[in-house]
């Protein structure tokens, strides 16, 4: 195919290389992500938006100031009384190339014929929150990539209600593309190929986050919803004092099991294993940056010979939670534009595509 027949996005701007991407919520993962793309040169960060503010700069967002202004000023979820938000211009307001808005998501999709890519870094308090933003997107007639980092396995199924959506529009989805789900389903998905059957996946996460507690409350209050005596209304109604209180009971260290995490439809979906023969849980510990625990991925089967045996993929300690989500989050977004600039669209899981570098 020639260039020329390649579907795209206004390309009036960037080469085939070059990617414009957007951040919606710049909490603790958003931030972050928009700190990993420095690395980059290929990704221009051209819009970031948070609860309550927005920046845009189609020649590219000064990533430092932005982060600098928000730093310990963040719009997160952490609850009604959120220690981070400070004055009138809270989150990425306090920075000087933004503006406070009521309405940061629209703004946003406003610029999207500007736009490649879009990471979606929003809480999921609400189940269908994602699929509706992501309705929004079709509504302006967006063509392009929409990337989520969402953790929960129903929310699969509401994006892949909407695939036709997607294809009319030219739209090329991935979701649940940060670390678990994200590249471990990636990593269980290429354990899996020495057997002709899988009979269990599991899934063992660590994450020490002392220093980076603050910066991660969203994601704390969203995996103690995972815990059996609490589900995401309640945790979304407590106020910070009663999330402080869970973690104190649990002395700061919680752990989880059976957890409700989309790499096992995810798995699924990519034909590797039935969804029940997939367990994820974890440790995730508050009062230290060492890992409580090394995140493993076992992914055990038989192989065409006959032999049973386990595959296991493990990170190394010291790689942070903000790491194994962000690299792979814009290791799949840059997969997803050159898919989208060829044509694909539809919704992907990160066990059918690798992530780029
Ligand atoms: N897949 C993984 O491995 C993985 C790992 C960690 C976190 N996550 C997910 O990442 C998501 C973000 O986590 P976080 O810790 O950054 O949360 P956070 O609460 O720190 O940040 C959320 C951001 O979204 C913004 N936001 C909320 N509602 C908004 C709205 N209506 N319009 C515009 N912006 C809005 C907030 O202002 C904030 O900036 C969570 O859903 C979490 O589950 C996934």
């Amino acid at each position: 195919m020639n260039d020329a027949d390649k579907p795209t996005t206004d390309t009036t701007t960037t080469t085939m290389d070059e990617i414009r991407f957007a951040v919606l919520g710049t909490g603790g993962i958003g931030r972050r992500t928009l700190d990993v793309s420095k690395q980059k040169p290929e990704l221009t960060p051209v819009a970031a938006c948070d609860r309550h503010g927005v920046a845009i700069d189609h020649d590219g967002l000064d990533v430092d100031e932005l982060l600098s202004a928000t730093e310990g000023n963040i719009a997160s979820d952490g609850g009604t009384t959120a220690v981070k938000e400070s004055g009138e211009n809270k989150g990425v307001a306090a920075s000087s190339q933004a503006v406070s808005t009521e309405t940061p998501i629209d703004d946003v999709i406003a610029e999207s014929d500007a736009i490649d890519a879009v990471l979606i870094a929003l809480p999921n308090f609400e189940h269908d929150f994602i699929p509706r933003v992501a309705d929004r997107f079709v509504e302006a007639d967006y063509s392009g990539v929409l990337v989520d980092v969402l953790k929960r396995s129903r929310v699969i199924g509401m994006l892949e209600d909407r695939t036709d959506a997607f294809e009319s529009a030219g739209i090329t989805f991935v979701c649940g593309a940060g670390a678990t789900p994200g590249f471990l389903t990636g990593a269980a998905a290429l354990a899996a190929q020495s057997f002709v059957t899988v009979e269990e996946v599991e899934i063992w996460w660590g994450v020490g986050l002392k220093s980076g507690y603050e910066d991660n409350r969203g994601t704390v209050r969203e995996d103690i919803a995972h815990l059996p005596e609490y589900d995401i209304e309640t945790v979304r109604e407590m106020s910070d004092e009663e999330i402080e209180a869970v973690i104190d009971e649990h002395d700061g260290v919680l752990e989880f099991h059976d957890m409700e995490h989309a790499d096992d439809v995810l798995l699924e979906r990519a034909g590797i294993c039935d969804a029940e023969d997939v367990t994820v849980g974890g440790i995730l510990d508050v009062t230290s940056d060492e890992k409580p625990t090394t995140t493993t991925v076992r992914v055990t089967g038989t192989t065409f010979d006959g032999e049973r045996g386990t595959n296991t993929f493990e990170l190394d300690d010291a790689t942070s939670m903000e790491a194994n989500v962000n690299g792979p989050a814009l290791g799949y977004l840059k997969s997803a534009v050159r898919r989208n600039r060829g044509g694909e669209y539809g919704v992907f899981g990160p066990a059918e595509l690798l992530p780029g570098f």
